[in-house]
């Protein structure tokens, strides 16, 4: 996961199927005002506890923005082949929830199956996943939705190593409850995103199993 090379870094194509960027323009109490904006997908998110091992079940995969994000902090952030040693891949291999983006015309709890199947391995049926609220997943460019969605599995229900499909790289990772709580306290500094973060907050609030 972390043998990463030959960074280079170009223009968005006008047919990223990912991100489209646009300008709009709207008049606030008569002041004319532009935002800049990207239209992305939405998304679904799975908070996935573990009942035989008593874990927490979260992916770790490197991501390229996050990546970038480490780098240019230091000011190097044009510069191609980015020096690996000096920065390493490491950086950016994030801890998440399970996730995935809103791409089939499908119902969101059978895009949240799929994604514990491809991701984490999991063959379990929409009707043990619980939906546990939506929000924007970003409210300054994009606007996004994303669904969070809870379920409960056991080893019994692993069928692959998960790891994602097609060319992805994840890792699984299961995690105890001292740990995961250990991540939302005061002064903690995870390289993860805020639905990681809600998701565990939610989890200890929700559905923490008593000792
Ligand atoms: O510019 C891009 C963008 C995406 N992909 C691929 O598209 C797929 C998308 O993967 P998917 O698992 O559906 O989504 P994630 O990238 O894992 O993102 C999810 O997880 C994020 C953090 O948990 C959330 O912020 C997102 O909204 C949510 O879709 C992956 O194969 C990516 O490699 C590309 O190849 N190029």
């Amino acid at each position: 996961m972390e043998n990463i090379s030959n960074i280079r870094y170009g223009a968005l194509p006008s047919n990223s199927p990912y991100i489209k960027p646009f300008r709009m323009r709207y008049v606030q109490d008569g002041i004319t005002k532009d935002a800049d904006l990207l239209k992305v997908h939405d998304s679904v998110c799975i908070i996935i506890y573990n009942r035989t091992t008593k874990k927490l079940i979260f992916v770790r995969q490197f991501r390229p923005a996050v990546y970038y994000a480490a780098v240019s902090e230091n000011g190097s952030e044009t510069d191609d082949n980015v020096n690996s040693t000096k920065y390493p891949p490491k950086l950016a291999i994030t801890l998440e929830l399970c996730a995935g983006i809103v791409d089939k015309d499908l119902p969101l709890k059978e895009i949240a199956r799929e994604e514990i199947l491809e991701e984490c391995g999991f063959n379990i049926s929409s009707d043990r996943i619980e939906e546990v609220m939506t929000y924007r997943s970003g409210v300054d460019t994009t606007g996004a939705t994303q669904t969070m969605f809870y379920c409960e599995v056991t080893d019994d229900d692993r069928v692959t190593a998960g790891g994602g499909i097609d060319d992805e790289i994840i890792e699984v990772i299961e995690l105890p409850m001292d740990e995961v709580e250990h991540m939302v306290k005061t002064g903690a500094n995870v390289v993860s995103p805020p639905s990681f973060l809600l998701g565990v907050l939610w989890f200890l609030s929700n559905k923490k199993p008593q000792q």
